[in-house]
């Protein structure tokens, strides 16, 4: 049987003197095996992206995270050498491409810079270094040569009572795993605030209004698709979306 495609936006890197655009495999095996769909990676081409081609093509999107920040040009604040390390062929390609994503009603999981990429595409903003904040947590990833000790479940959550979110995970109160230093700022008007951390960092949002499965998540449910329950929850309702997406165009 057939898999539905979704697009996953690359990273640029420069390694042996060459520039790639590329993705980390964990989020690709989460799609692959959790979420059952085939995961295709654009290049970060910017507005050289041929998007109604491969929005022809794809049933689903999803952003993942990274460790370059959103450059802040795209939500208008003075950009400091604080804000980097950044990636502008990514924001010039992952900001249009969940605003067509949306547009199109393709169902959308956008994962740590991803989720914050969703806010920014949507007209919200973003808070640099949230650890130095007053009140607010330190919410980076705990320094280890172990990728399962930084991407470890550690942070409790809380899910808003009668949210969609809630009624997936069949529960509110629970843990994650946390790897950032940036957060949402002021929330875009489109997205609901699913789920927050103790020091009030939204944790989850959802598209209100979105035509199909559209959400954001700081923390990484793709490390731990296949071993923990709400992460694996995550990826299937997504496949389940996509699914339902392509069928749709049969
Ligand atoms: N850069 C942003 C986004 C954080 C993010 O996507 N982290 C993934 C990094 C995974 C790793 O450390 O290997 C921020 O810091 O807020």
């Amino acid at each position: 049987m057939s898999s539905p495609l979704i697009a996953i936006v690359a990273d640029t890197l420069v390694q042996d003197s060459y520039v790639w655009h590329a993705t980390p495999d964990t989020y690709l095996k989460a799609a692959l095996d959790v979420a059952r769909l085939q995961p295709l990676i654009v290049p970060a081409f910017g507005d050289r992206t041929d998007y109604p081609s491969i929005f022809e093509a794809v049933d689903g999107v999803m952003l993942t995270g990274a460790r370059s920040n959103v450059h802040p040009d795209n939500y208008e604040e003075p950009a400091t050498e604080k804000h980097g390390p950044f990636d502008p062929a990514r924001d010039a390609t992952s900001l249009p491409f969940i605003r067509t994503a949306l547009d199109r009603g393709l169902p959308l999981l956008a994962i740590c810079r991803g989720h914050q990429e969703l806010n920014v595409a949507l007209g919200g903003t973003l808070a640099n270094d949230i650890q130095d904040l007053p009140g607010r947590m330190d919410h980076r990833f705990v320094p280890s040569d172990e990728q399962d000790e930084r991407f470890a479940i550690r942070q409790n959550v809380r899910v808003s009572e009668d949210s969609a979110l809630s009624e997936l995970f069949g529960k509110t109160d629970i843990a994650v795993n946390s790897l950032h230093r940036q957060a949402i700022d002021r929330v875009a008007d489109r997205l609901s605030v699913e789920a927050s951390a103790p020091d009030g960092t939204v944790e989850a949002v959802r598209v209100r209004n979105a035509e199909a499965f559209a959400y954001g998540f700081q923390w990484h449910p793709e490390y731990w698709a296949k071993d923990d329950d709400l992460s694996r929850r995550i990826f299937e309702a997504f496949g389940d979306a996509v699914r339902d997406h392509a069928a749709s165009r049969l």
